[in-house]
């Protein structure tokens, strides 16, 4: 078990804040599918604005963590917490995005976005402005009216993104979200999340199987170790600020790091 309780450290501008509170924390988190162990004592907390990426091999428990995190799933030991409340199921405190876009086709991204807000029967002049600045957020300023099928894989994603954002969690939970779309766009994609957690400060826990897409985003890379019930080990990330800057992808900090990674997976014999 690694209990990690400081982000990376910091520079100046945006980097996460050490408050006492944190966003995201599991204690002695432990998973069984009916009574098969998945996930033993996991511990590690999250601060507000940190992102952490999750990698490791096929099946080593990285979307069961998720969706204890989500709410979708109750640890059979230990307490999994979000902002010091144990969480119970699904909040409005965290907002999952999927592979998959899930938006429903019938809608336009308007009204894709703002589901949330309709749900809660929030007022019509604050969905309108929400709609338009979510759009703005994401790069989709001037498609509110389209439907789905009008849009690239790219742009859907930043559809399902700003409706998760508009109901403001405070910890985002993205389940491999840009392995559907093509390279170029999942650069792009990597490098709008970034400056989109600059902006609205939100806590990120990013589940990927790429090295690469996992150096570039994170403050933090939990790397689950083959068949040890989710045992990670940790590697913090010091990149330049501004960290979406694709430089970065580039400096030999990104490329030293990248490589100390790899070199662990292979021992781990991935
Ligand atoms: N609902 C379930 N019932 C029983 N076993 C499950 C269930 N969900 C997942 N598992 C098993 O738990 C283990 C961990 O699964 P999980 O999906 O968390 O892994 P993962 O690291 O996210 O894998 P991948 O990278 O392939 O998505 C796997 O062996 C999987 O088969």
């Amino acid at each position: 078990m690694i209990l990690a309780e400081t982000p990376a450290a910091t520079s100046a501008g945006r980097r996460p804040q050490r408050l006492a509170r944190p966003a995201l924390r599991f204690d002695s988190v432990g998973l069984s599918y009916d009574g098969r162990p998945v996930l033993a004592d996991i511990s590690f907390s999250m601060q507000r604005g940190e992102l952490i990426s999750v990698l490791g091999p096929s099946g080593c428990g990285k979307t069961t963590m998720l969706n204890i995190a989500a709410g979708f799933l109750r640890p059979t030991s230990g307490v999994a917490l979000v902002n010091d409340r144990e969480i119970v199921g699904p909040g409005p405190d965290r907002g999952v995005v999927f592979q998959s876009y899930a938006l429903f086709d019938w809608m336009t991204v308007a009204q894709n976005i703002i589901f949330s807000l309709t749900c809660a029967g929030r007022p019509e002049a604050e969905r309108r402005e929400t709609a338009s600045r979510m759009a703005e957020l994401v790069g989709l300023a001037g498609f509110e009216s389209a439907y789905p099928y009008q849009l690239s894989g790219g742009m859907r994603q930043r559809c399902g993104l700003a409706r998760v954002l508009a109901a403001n969690p405070s910890v985002m939970l993205m389940d491999e979200p840009f392995a559907a779309v093509d390279v170029q766009t999942r650069e792009t994609l990597q490098e709008e999340i970034l400056r989109i957690r600059r902006q609205t400060q939100c806590s990120v826990m990013f589940i990927t199987h790429s090295i690469d897409e996992a150096v570039f985003l994170s403050d933090r890379v939990f790397l689950m170790r083959k068949g040890q019930l989710g045992r990670f080990d940790e590697f913090r990330i010091d990149l330049p600020e501004p960290r979406e800057s694709a430089e970065n992808r580039l400096h030999p900090s990104y490329l030293a790091v990248r490589e100390e990674i790899y070199r662990a997976m292979r021992e781990d014999g991935h």
